[in-house]
């Protein structure tokens, strides 16, 4: 359906109210979710039930109207689809078995045998497009191969991803061997979700910021490059967001580098700036702090109009410049959709 929101956004289109979703929409500032969570017994029990990982995207678009649902999955799914050990200490985050050496990623298995762990992720996109309401897009998703890479290799989430960057340097071989196989298994993964029906995907390149510029290019760039080409070979027509968060000075340049048609900004982006430097090649999504959501009030209604106002002569769909977090309202959330849409 060529009418949906996102997707007339996504191709170019300047939409008199821009559509609205939220990253991890569906999580823990949710009752819904936390009960559904405790049904499934754990998060990643939740992520490969079909039935219930599709129940937890539902909720936050029967309880908002948001403009798009993405799927729920996790972007450490594929490591453990390639055989790392994987398990979400409660509070803590997550745990994995290390790549320190070329001997270790030896143990991983090959990227041909990831669906037997990822199927139900494909199960969960068929029910999703059975039951969503007709002019809700369903978002498809993958971690970008360098922010991914950096969970595999340091075993769990670091302030500062120096394990991966000290492969980097250390093991360039092992380290390039690693980042090429996560891509060619992303771009796989993804694939396999849009024959299932995701109408969109976004690459969520979280630690982009954490990569030194002289090898930005190299590990961010190119990955995604080589991703989108796999894609585009399948599904020409599918738009891709890309998610450098933390880029900086290098948001232009990957936008243009990558040719991705949609372009996560997080919170340290100026939208007067994005406007004018980024909207004209390419449609932004972006980017409320996520805090106001937790605190509420006339700095959200007024940030949320402030950010929809700046971006309102080009391609944009609102969102948060991160993800939502487990103590936000949710009745601010209804609050901001009121500041986008009123
Ligand atoms: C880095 C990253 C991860 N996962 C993801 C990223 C990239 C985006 C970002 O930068 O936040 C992406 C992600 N994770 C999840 C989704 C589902 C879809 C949605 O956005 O609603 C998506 C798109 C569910 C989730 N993934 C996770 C939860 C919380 C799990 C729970 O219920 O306990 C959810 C809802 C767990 C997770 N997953 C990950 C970490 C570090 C953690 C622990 C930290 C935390 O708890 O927030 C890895």
């Amino acid at each position: 359906m060529t009418d949906k929101l996102l997707l007339r956004a996504l191709r170019g289109e300047t939409l008199p109210v821009p559509p609205v979703w939220m990253m991890r929409q569906a999580g823990r500032y949710l009752p819904e979710y936390r009960a559904t969570r405790a049904q499934a017994g754990s998060f990643l029990d939740l992520c490969y039930t079909p039935e219930l990982a599709a129940e937890v995207t539902l909720q936050p678009i029967r309880k908002y109207g948001f403009d798009a649902a993405i799927l729920f999955a996790d972007i450490l799914l594929v490591p453990q689809a390639l055989g790392a050990d994987l398990t979400f200490v409660q509070g803590e985050g997550p745990r994995l078995s290390t790549i320190a050496s070329a001997a270790d990623l030896a143990k991983l298995g090959p990227v041909d045998e990831i669906d037997a762990t990822l199927s139900p992720v494909y199960e969960t996109v068929r029910i999703l497009r059975r039951e969503l309401p007709e002019e809700v897009p369903l978002i498809g998703f993958a971690g970008a191969p360098w922010t991914v890479a950096t969970y595999m290799i340091a075993g769990q989430g670091t302030p500062d991803q120096a394990p991966a960057r000290r492969l980097m340097y250390g093991d360039p071989q092992t380290f390039e061997a690693l980042l090429d196989k996560i891509t060619q298994a992303t771009a796989h993964y993804l694939i396999r979700q849009i024959d299932a029906g995701a109408e969109v995907v976004k690459i969520f390149d979280s630690w982009a910021g954490a990569l030194p510029g002289t090898v930005f290019a190299r590990y961010a760039v190119e990955p995604i490059k080589t991703i989108l080409a796999a894609i585009r070979e399948k599904h020409p027509d599918v738009p891709v967001i890309g998610f450098p968060r933390g880029a900086g000075g290098n948001y232009a340049p990957f936008a243009e580098a990558t040719g991705v048609q949609g372009l996560a900004l997080d919170t340290s982006v100026d939208p007067a700036w994005a406007a004018k430097a980024l909207q004209p090649h390419v449609c932004v999504q972006g980017n409320m702090d996520p805090l106001l959501l937790v605190e509420g009030g006339e700095a959200l209604t007024r940030t949320a109009r402030q950010i929809r106002d700046a971006l309102s002569g080009g391609p944009h769909i609102f969102n948060l410049g991160h993800g939502i977090t487990p103590d936000a309202d949710p009745d601010n959330v209804h609050r901001m959709l009121e500041a986008v849409r009123g």
